[in-house]
């Protein structure tokens, strides 16, 4: 039945809360009001929960080559995850290589995903090298693939580390065609120093992987890239934001007026460094880069998260298994493969760490797990919120519901949980993508290769909605 009506819900966007019903025809939202009329079609009852539009996640790598591995998550595993979270859209990296055509990398990421996504999702292209080729290749991926958004990294060195020279041409490029660049920023070539000096003074366990990596290296780099931003009158989004340092690298630049932007990420905001010091290896399980900070950062994100320094949280999904891929880096903590599994668990910590203590309001709430991505992204307002003529993208949020977070109980392939036993309040029950269930009563009803890949508008476009049905109106 493609006509359904979600009735009885309290309906929360970034910037309302009303009371009502939502009837959903042909994947498209077109009326909201109170008692609608629904007949002819399926009611789906929301009492006592929220009506959140779907989450976006714009920070995801499913099935990546990385560290001498591949992520244990695909688009299969890694988006039924996500659904089951409430994030109903993803933006995937695409993961280019060096002096091979962008088109090769694209059209191997459309094979990764097609038959297996079951939300909708959109790639954004990694960076490592500006030549002739790579200028004249950008522009048609922006224009035929609607890939508006291109990362470039300051670390990683000898891996996928680009120079200024590099980043500073991207951002000139991104301005010309309309794209945003986002930017991984770690002092990667001071990065590689310390490295090597904590190797070699047989400083191997997990903990030397935050050690070697300052957050001082953080926010010089946050810093530079907002320079080279504001020279080239272009925009930038500093991912996976971790500490004070870097939030005030880029409320500096916003007080200037540039277009700079900023993502956290719910592993920031939960864990901290004391976690890679656990026994038995362990620590590995907690190695990202940047890496987990002293508590106090946390406190800066949410408060930056608050006051608009930060705009995003993103899932940065990166998931390896802790037997046979983390536990590469016994003896090296330099060979642990970076990231972990947090696609699945984004939303609902967000907000029962956020909301539920006081640190986000909940129409920030929205506005942070999936509003200004959309908008950031070019997918707005199709996707993002919840409007007539919008997608209907839904999660239907009981508030009320205690659980512990698990790997006994996740839905992810990767068998650790990065937040194992941590308790949270509130679940996603249903879960729907353009009107369909993916998830129904905590149930996944999805089919592989159900979701659309999204051909994204340029940077400050927007997306131009269907005509709203004669009979479409809103009652708020
Ligand atoms: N963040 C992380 O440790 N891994 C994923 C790759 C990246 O985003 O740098
Ligand atoms: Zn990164
Ligand atoms: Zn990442």
């Amino acid at each position: 039945m493609t006509r359904k009506c979600i009735k009885n819900g309290t309906i929360v966007t970034a910037s309302d809360t009303f009371f009502g019903d939502i009837l959903v025809d042909d994947g498209i939202i077109v009326m909201i009001g109170v008692d609608l009329d629904a007949e002819g079609a399926e009611i789906v009852d929301a009492s006592g929960c929220y009506v959140f539009p779907g989450g976006i996640d714009p920070h995801t790598h499913l099935d990546m080559p990385f560290g001498g591995t591949v992520t244990i998550d695909d688009f299969e595993s890694g988006t039924i995850a996500a659904a089951y979270g409430g994030t109903t859209t993803i933006v995937d990296f695409c993961l280019t290589t060096k002096g091979k055509p962008l088109a090769s990398a694209v059209n191997a990421w459309h094979a990764k995903s097609k038959e297996k996504a079951v939300i909708d999702y959109g790639f954004h292209l990694m960076v490592s090298e500006v030549t002739d080729d790579v200028l004249y290749e950008l522009p048609k991926m922006i224009e035929e693939e609607g890939i508006t958004s291109l990362k470039v990294f300051m670390a990683y060195k000898n891996v996928l580390q680009a120079d200024d020279g590099t980043l500073y041409r991207t951002l000139l490029l991104a301005k010309e065609h309309g794209a945003l660049v986002m930017v991984h920023a770690e002092n990667g070539d001071v990065i590689d120093y310390l490295v090597k000096q904590a190797l070699s003074l047989g400083q191997t366990d997990p903990i030397y992987h935050a050690l070697t990596r300052p957050p001082e290296l953080e926010g010089e780099a946050t810093g530079r890239a907002a320079g080279l931003t504001g020279l080239a009158d272009s925009q930038l989004y500093v991912v996976h934001v971790t500490c004070a340092q870097a939030v005030n690298a880029i409320a500096e630049a916003r007080m200037k007026g540039l277009r700079v932007f900023g993502e956290t990420c719910p592993q920031y905001l939960t864990l901290d460094r004391t976690y890679l010091e656990r026994l038995d290896f362990e620590g590995a399980k907690y190695v990202w880069s940047p890496p987990l900070r002293e508590p106090e950062h946390q406190q800066a994100l949410w408060d930056a998260l608050w006051n608009g320094q930060l705009q995003t949280v993103g899932s940065d999904q990166c998931s390896f298994n802790f037997k046979g891929q983390k536990e590469l880096g016994r003896g090296d903590f330099s060979k642990i493969p970076n990231g972990g599994p947090t696609i699945e668990d984004r939303f609902s910590l967000l907000y029962s760490e956020g909301v539920r203590k006081g640190r986000l309001t909940l129409h920030k709430f929205v506005d942070v797990v999936s509003t200004t991505s959309a908008k950031l992204f070019g997918l707005f307002p199709q996707k993002g919120t919840i409007a007539i003529g919008s997608d209907a993208d839904i999660v239907i949020f009981d508030p009320m519901i205690e659980r512990t977070l698990s790997a006994a109980t996740h839905h992810m392939k990767v068998d650790y949980n990065a937040f194992e036993g941590m308790q949270v309040v509130g679940e996603p029950v249903s879960v729907l993508v353009r009107g369909e269930f993916v998830i129904r009563n905590k149930t996944f009803v999805g089919k592989p290769g159900s979701g659309q890949y999204l051909h994204r508008k340029r940077f400050g476009e927007q997306h131009k909605l269907p005509a709203v049905p004669s009979n479409g109106y809103a009652i708020t």
